[in-house]
C-alpha cells in the first residue's frame, strides 16, 4: 500500500452563485493534486481561474462545492494554526509593533509558552527576515517590503505544517521582491517548510518551486499540468539562467500562459536532457532579389 501524500486534493470544485437571476458559475472543477512534505508548490494561471479560492479552501477559510482536501490524512474542514497564511496585503495589526504582531500569533499557537519563550520565538523569526532593528516599530513606520517581511516572519513563527502564500510579493518593487525571495528560499531550505504559493511571476516560480501547477482559464478551470522543476538545486536568482533547462522550461511555462496546454514538459524530454529550443518564427523582412 502506498503512503498518502502530505496534502491530497481530490476532485475539488467550486461553484459560486451567479448574480441575481443568473446561473451559478463553476470556477474550477476536477482538481486533483498532491503536495509532499517539504515540497514547494507554485500555482500559476490567469486572473479569475480560481487560484485564491483554492488557497482559501486549503487554508480552511472557504468551503469546496465538491471534492476534498486532506492534510496528513485528515480532512481540512476549517482554519487551523497548523497552516500559516501570507496574503499580498500583509494584514498586520496597525496598533501593534512588529514584536507584538508576531507575538500575538505565537501566543495563539503555543498557548503554554512562557513570556520568555514567546519572546525568543518572536526574535528568532524576526531576525530570520532581517528585521531585528525594526522589531519595536509599528507597521506605519515600515516600508512595504518590511511589512511583507513581518507577515512572513509571523507565518513562520507559528511553525505551520504548511505555509500558504497568495502572491506575497505582488505589491513589491523588483529589487525588494528579489531580496525577499532569496530570504524565503533560504528559510524554506533551512526548515524544510511545505509551501503552496500563488504567483503570476514565472521566474519566481522557477526559482522557488519544486513543482508548478498550471491552471487553464476559468470558468471550469482545471489543473492541466503538474510540471516538475528540472533546474538543479540549490537555485539562485543570479545563476539559474545558466542552467540548460532554464530557457526551455521558462518557454514552456510562457507558452502555456499565452497559448494554453500543450505536450507536458516531462514528455518533451524523457531522458532528462533539456528539450531543444523551439525555433522562433521568422518575422524579419524578406530578402529582395534583384532580377
Ligand atoms: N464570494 C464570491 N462570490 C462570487 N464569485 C466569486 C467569489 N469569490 C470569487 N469569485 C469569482 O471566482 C472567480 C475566481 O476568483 P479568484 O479570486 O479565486 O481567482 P484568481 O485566479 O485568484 O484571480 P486573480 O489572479 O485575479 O487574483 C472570479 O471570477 C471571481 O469573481
Amino acid at each position: 500500500m502506498t503512503t498518502p501524500a502530505f496534502i491530497q486534493v481530490d476532485g475539488l470544485e467550486k461553484t459560486f452563485p451567479g448574480p441575481l437571476g443568473q446561473e451559478p458559475v463553476t470556477v474550477f472543477q476536477n482538481l486533483d493534486f498532491e503536495i509532499e512534505k517539504g515540497e514547494f508548490v507554485c500555482l500559476i494561471g490567469h486572473s479569475g481561474c480560481g487560484k485564491s479560492t483554492i488557497l482559501n479552501i486549503l487554508a480552511g477559510l472557504d468551503a469546496a462545492s465538491d471534492g476534498y482536501v486532506f492534510m496528513e490524512n485528515k480532512e481540512v474542514t476549517g482554519p487551523g494554526l497548523d497552516r500559516g497564511v501570507v496574503f499580498q496585503g500583509h494584514a498586520l495589526m496597525p496598533w501593534l509593533t512588529v514584536r507584538e504582531n508576531v507575538a500575538f500569533a505565537v501566543k495563539s499557537r503555543f498557548k503554554h509558552h512562557s513570556k520568555d519563550e514567546v519572546n525568543a520565538q518572536v526574535e528568532k523569526y524576526v531576525d530570520m527576515v532581517g528585521l531585528t532593528p525594526a522589531i519595536d516599530k509599528k507597521p506605519h513606520q515600515l516600508s512595504g517590503g518590511m511589512r511583507q517581511r513581518v507577515g512572513i516572519a509571523r507565518a513562520f513563527a507559528i511553525e505551520p505544517k504548511m505555509l500558504l502564500m497568495d502572491e506575497p510579493f505582488g505589491a513589491l518593487d523588483a529589487l525588494t521582491r528579489g531580496v525577499i525571495q532569496d530570504e524565503l528560499l533560504a528559510i524554506c531550505q533551512a526548515t524544510n517548510q511545505t509551501v503552496f504559493m500563488i504567483t503570476h511571476d514565472v521566474d519566481e516560480a522557477i526559482l522557488l518551486a519544486d513543482k508548478i501547477l498550471l491552471m487553464t482559464n476559468g470558468p471550469f478551470a482545471e489543473v492541466a499540468e503538474c510540471a516538475y522543476n528540472p533546474l538543479t538545486k540549490p537555485r539562485s536568482r543570479q545563476e539559474m539562467h545558466h542552467d540548460d533547462h532554464y530557457y526551455p522550461f521558462r518557454n514552456h511555462l510562457m507558452d502555456f500562459l499565452v497559448n494554453g496546454p500543450s505536450t507536458p514538459y516531462a514528455d518533451k524530454s524523457s531522458d532528462g536532457t533539456p528539450p531543444a529550443m523551439e525555433e522562433a518564427p521568422r518575422t524579419g523582412p524578406k530578402r529582395v532579389v534583384n532580377a
